[in-house]
């Protein structure tokens, strides 16, 4: 089940367009998402999510596809999105608010309270159910993010940047939790953080100034690293390389 983006334009304002004409067929798996800020990644996340809306050209997700109303919610309950400036309701807790997302995406309010509590549990995050939102610190609120697009049992995660401000631990959880998840459910992830890439991702997408720089598996990116690259370094070396060396990629 890929995402699909065809012919896709989008800008944010009038006469500066940030993604142009776009084609890209995204794979299906767990895919990691780099480029440097500024790339499109965040944009092109908004647009699979169908937040954002293209001013020409599609996006698909599989079969589906996020046009006219009915076929925009049937989209969104397949499709979670984690942006990465994450909004809270004032005076919700943290239960609340999960909750919430799992009834906007079409689960019954029973339903979505009980796997708000175990969406919360899987980002460590059980004690501090009943505690509001807007007290949490800033890592415990994207461990919120998480848990919201957990709750729902969506088949593709859409997460912008999820382990920003995370301390090591909790990126150590929140790879276990993607981990645990049925193979079945695609991951598409932007970080401009390299670790425990091979373990985690089956392929990499690398975003430049709205093109794709690299699209393979994990494998074959770590190929671009400088055979001098420390262990450990590869995929900073790859990255490098392939963002800014100008090494061609040959797809
Ligand atoms: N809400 C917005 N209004 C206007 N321009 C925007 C907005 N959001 C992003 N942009 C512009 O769109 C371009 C792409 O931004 P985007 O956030 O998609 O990049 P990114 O690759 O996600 O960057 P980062 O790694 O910093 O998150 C940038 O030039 C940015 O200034």
């Amino acid at each position: 089940m890929p995402i699909q983006f065809s012919s896709c334009t989008f800008g944010y304002s009038r006469g500066r367009i940030v993604i142009d004409d776009f084609d890209c067929l995204f794979p299906s798996g767990r895919t990691v998402f780099l480029g440097p800020n500024g790339a499109g990644k965040s944009t092109l996340l908004g647009l699979a999510a169908s937040a954002l809306r293209p001013q020409s050209g599609s996006v698909r997700f599989g079969r589906l596809s996020p046009e006219g109303k009915r076929g925009r919610r049937a989209y969104r309950r397949r499709v979670a999105w984690m942006p990465q400036q994450l909004t809270s309701v004032p005076g919700l807790t943290a239960r609340d608010q999960v909750a919430y997302v799992g009834w906007l995406k079409g689960m019954s309010r029973t339903d979505a309270w009980d796997q708000a509590l175990r969406a919360l549990r899987q980002v460590e995050l059980g004690e501090h159910a009943d505690e509001r939102v807007d007290r949490l610190s800033g890592g415990q609120q994207r461990r919120v993010g998480v848990a919201q697009s957990l709750v729902h049992g969506a088949d593709l995660l859409l997460l912008d940047e999820p382990t920003a401000g995370m301390d090591p631990r909790q990126r150590t959880v929140f790879h276990q939790v993607l981990g645990g998840l049925p193979e079945t459910v695609h991951i598409v992830l932007s970080t401009h953080d390299t670790a425990d890439l091979e373990s985690t991702y089956d392929n990499v997408v690398v975003l430049l100034d709205g093109q794709v720089r690299f699209l393979g598996s994990v494998r074959d990116f770590l190929r671009y690293a400088d055979p001098s690259a420390a262990s450990g370094r590869q995929a900073d070396s790859a990255y490098h390389v392939l963002t800014e060396q100008g090494v061609p990629w040959a797809s």
